[in-house]
C-alpha cells in the first residue's frame, strides 16, 4: 500500500537523547478515520513519539508520514494537516472561549464562520462568550480541541485528553472524540485509562521502554491474553475471594487443596481486562 493511503505510517522511528534511547525503532500504521490508542507507562516514549510525528522533534533515524507528509522534510504542509492537543493547557484565561478561537483563526487564516462550527462540534455553544478562567477543566479541554480543529486537520493528536477530569467531563470529551471519528478525522490518542482505550480505540499499541510490545484491536488483544491467561475467581465459604491462574502449577495445587478441603463456595471465570494485559506485558500498571 502507498504511504499516502495511511493516515500515519511510522517506519523504524528511533530517537535517543544524549545516548538515552527514548524510542527504539518503532513501526506502525494507522488507517484514515480510525482512533489509534498509544499506551505506555511513564517514560515509555509516548511524548517523544508524538513530538516526532508532529514535526516538533527530528527522529535520530527512521521515517514517518502523517497525512501524507514526511515529518522531517514536509513540516509546513504537515502543520496544515494535523491538529495537536498536549496535556499542558495554554489558553488565554482572561479572554472568552470565542476570543481565544478568533485569535487562532486569524493566525491560521481561517474564516470566522468556522469558529461557530467548531464551537458546535465540541458543544460549547452558549458559553463561548464567558472568560476562560471561569470554565471547568473539561470545558477548557474541549476548547483546546476546538482550537486544534479550526484548520480542519485530517489527523488529530490528543495527549491524555481526559487526565484529571471527573467522569462526566471525561465522558463528554470521549463523545467529542467519537463524533470527530464519525466525521472522518483520524485520532492518535495517548491515555492512561484502559477502559477509555477499550471503549474508544479501533487499534492499540502498547509501548514500553521505547519498543512496541503489542499492537492489535482491543478485542484481539484481550482474546490473545485470555488464551495465555486462564484465570478463575474463587469465593470461599469465609467470603474471601481469590484469583488463581490455571497455567500456574502452584495455583493448580492450591485449587485442588481448597476443593478437597471443601472451602470453595463458588468458581467464576475471570474476564481479562486491558489493564491485566498491560501489567502482564510491562510488569507495571498504567495507573500510577
Ligand atoms: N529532552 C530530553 N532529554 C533527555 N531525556 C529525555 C528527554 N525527553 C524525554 N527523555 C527520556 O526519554 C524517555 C521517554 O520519555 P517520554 O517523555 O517520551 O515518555 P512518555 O511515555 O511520554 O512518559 P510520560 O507518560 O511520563 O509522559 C524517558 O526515559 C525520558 O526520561
Amino acid at each position: 500500500m502507498l504511504q499516502s493511503e495511511k493516515a500515519i505510517l511510522a517506519k523504524g522511528l528511533y530517537r535517543a537523547y544524549n545516548g538515552t534511547i527514548a524510542v527504539d525503532g518503532i513501526s506502525f500504521a494507522v488507517e484514515p478515520g480510525r482512533i489509534f490508542g498509544f499506551l505506555g507507562p511513564n517514560g515509555a516514549g509516548k511524548t517523544t513519539t508524538i513530538r516526532m510525528l508532529t514535526g516538533q522533534l527530528a527522529p535520530t533515524s527512521g521515517t514517518a508520514y502523517v497525512a501524507g507528509c514526511n515529518v522531517l522534510t514536509q513540516r509546513t504542509a504537515l502543520k496544515q494537516r494535523i491538529g495537536v492537543v498536549f496535556e499542558i493547557q495554554n489558553l488565554y484565561e482572561r479572554m472568552s472561549g470565542y476570543e481565544n478561537l478568533a485569535f487562532f483563526a486569524r493566525l491560521y487564516r481561517v474564516e470566522k464562520k468556522r469558529i461557530c462550527e467548531v464551537l458546535e462540534q465540541i458543544q460549547l455553544v452558549g458559553r463561548e462568550h464567558e472568560a476562560v478562567r471561569r470554565y471547568s477543566n473539561g470545558m477548557k479541554q474541549r476548547l483546546l480541541i476546538a482550537r486544534a480543529l479550526l484548520h480542519r486537520p485530517q489527523v488529530l493528536f490528543l495527549d491524555e485528553p481526559t487526565r484529571g477530569l471527573d467522569p462526566v467531563m471525561a465522558q463528554q470529551i470521549r463523545a467529542v472524540i467519537v463524533d470527530l471519528k464519525q466525521q472522518g478525522v483520524t485520532i492518535f490518542l495517548t491515555t492512561h485509562y484502559m477502559e477509555e482505550a477499550d471503549q474508544l480505540c479501533d487499534h492499540l499499541a502498547i509501548i514500553d521502554r521505547g519498543k512496541i510490545i503489542a499492537h492489535d484491536t482491543p478485542k484481539l488483544l484481550k482474546r490473545q491474553a485470555l488464551l495465555n491467561l486462564r484465570c478463575i475467581k474463587l469465593t470461599l465459604h469465609d467470603e474471601q475471594q481469590i484469583t488463581l491462574c490455571l497455567d500456574d502449577r502452584k495455583d493448580n495445587k492450591r485449587l485442588c487443596e481448597l476443593i478437597e478441603a471443601d472451602h470453595v463456595l463458588s468458581i467464576h471465570s475471570q474476564e481479562t481486562t486491558l489493564e491485566d494485559i498491560f501489567i502482564r506485558l510491562t510488569g507495571r500498571s498504567l495507573v500510577q
